[in-house]
């Protein structure tokens, strides 16, 4: 395979050093200007995000006595701020710079009369979305590579779940075509992107905290049906799913170190919360890949079937689910997380910010430029 001149370019220039990707002062006016010429109304949560971004990145941890239970207003805000922690002030600086960048563009799109009616219309053959028995099923549909996610496929999801989230389904359901659930990110969506390395991991950054965020706030229930091997995102996004059925053929492997990158999808949050630090750093940090009953154990998978039984048992069950008051569900799952959206927001935003600079690594690159250079099969 031919890895682009442009990527060879990149690397040679990393080695010759290179000024580190921040957010300028003037950026982040830029961005404060920016903010009052939004013509969408970015809605409270976004608001609360803004805010808390703004007091992070001006003033650091949040400092703001705790204000009285039944002061709704400034109780929410700071919710918010405190979420952010330690959350360095760059961060918060650059999270607002991104953020607000990604407002502008999805309010800029309708007026320019194409994404909002395009997207609705586009098939995509790669992430495939039917309707039926009350279940939305999105199905990661490219088997010759394993399922892995193109760039484009992120934009197909994320807009699957938007509109899974308002039509009248009660669910959403993952799984794969083939013998893969799926290979996590297609490691040549940085490779075969056209313009310069940074600008492919500035944007990268943008869609994957969208992407993420696409998962913290569904609010229907979310199940993963992982049909075999799970690789990356396909395996920490598990974390912000209501059940994970897995066959006993599958396996979850997180391979971050390997390929000098950093844990995403908000598990550097939900996988020490869920197997404790120790089970977490297996994962996380040493790349342990586990079997299913190993994923069971660990909290990770809600129950693992035999394969030979696995689609007929789990898709019985997930129509009997489906069957259950709607409402009922919704409300029971907003209780359930809504403590916690604001700590997801914030450890998205960061794991978002850690990942863009280590796609521009040494130690990232050369991983990549390794696995696209593979020899191929015999
Ligand atoms: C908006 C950006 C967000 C980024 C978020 C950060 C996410 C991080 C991650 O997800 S990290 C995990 C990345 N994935 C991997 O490291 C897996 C890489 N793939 C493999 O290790 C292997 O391919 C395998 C173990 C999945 C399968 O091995 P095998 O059974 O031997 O099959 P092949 O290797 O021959 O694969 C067949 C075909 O698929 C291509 N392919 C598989 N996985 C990927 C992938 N992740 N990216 C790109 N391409 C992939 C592979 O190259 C083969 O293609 P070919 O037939 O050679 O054209």
């Amino acid at each position: 395979m031919l890895v682009s001149e442009v990527f060879r370019l990149q690397v040679a220039k990393l080695h010759l050093g290179r000024p580190t990707m921040r957010a300028s002062q003037q950026d982040f006016e830029n961005a404060l200007n920016q903010v009052k010429l939004l013509k969408k109304d970015p809605g409270n949560e976004v608001k609360l995000r803004l805010y808390a971004l703004y007091k992070q990145a001006t003033e650091g941890p949040c400092n703001m006595p705790k204000p009285g239970m039944l002061d709704f207003v400034n109780k929410a805000k700071w919710d918010a701020w405190n979420a952010l922690g330690s959350l360095p002030k760059e961060t918060a600086r650059q999270n607002y710079v991104d953020l607000v960048s990604s407002l502008s563009s999805s309010s800029e799109a309708p007026s320019q009369g194409k994404r909002g009616a395009d997207e609705k219309a586009r098939e995509s053959k790669d992430i495939l979305v039917t309707s039926e028995d009350g279940i939305t099923k999105i199905t990661f549909n490219r088997p010759t590579k394993k399922n892995a996610i193109s760039f484009q496929m992120y934009r197909d999801i994320i807009l699957a779940l938007k509109n899974a989230s308002t039509d009248n389904t009660v669910m959403a359901v993952f799984t794969g075509t083939g013998d893969y659930y799926c290979s996590g990110n297609d490691l040549t969506n940085f490779t075969s992107a056209t313009g310069g390395i940074e600008e492919a991991a500035s944007n990268g950054a943008v869609l994957l905290r969208d992407f993420v965020n696409s998962f913290i706030d569904f609010p229907k229930p979310l199940v993963a049906v992982v049909n075999g091997p799970a690789v990356g995102i396909s395996v920490t996004l598990l974390g912000l799913f209501d059940a994970v059925f897995a066959s006993d053929r599958a396996t979850f492997h997180t391979p971050f170190s390997q390929l000098g990158q950093s844990p995403e999808a908000c598990s550097s949050y939900t996988f020490p919360k869920m197997m404790g630090s120790a089970k977490a750093a297996e994962m996380l940090l040493f790349g342990k890949k586990l079997t299913a009953r190993e994923a069971w154990a660990q909290g990770l998978v809600t129950e693992v079937f035999p394969e030979s039984t696995f689609e007929t048992e789990v898709w019985t069950r997930l129509k009997t689910y489906a069957k259950l008051p709607p409402n009922a569900m919704r409300i029971s799952k907003e209780l359930i997380r809504k403590n916690e959206k604001e700590k997801l927001y914030a450890v998205n935003a960061e794991e978002c910010t850690t990942l863009q600079a280590r796609w521009l690594s040494e130690e990232c690159m050369n991983a990549i430029m390794s696995f696209v250079s593979r020899k191929p099969k015999l």
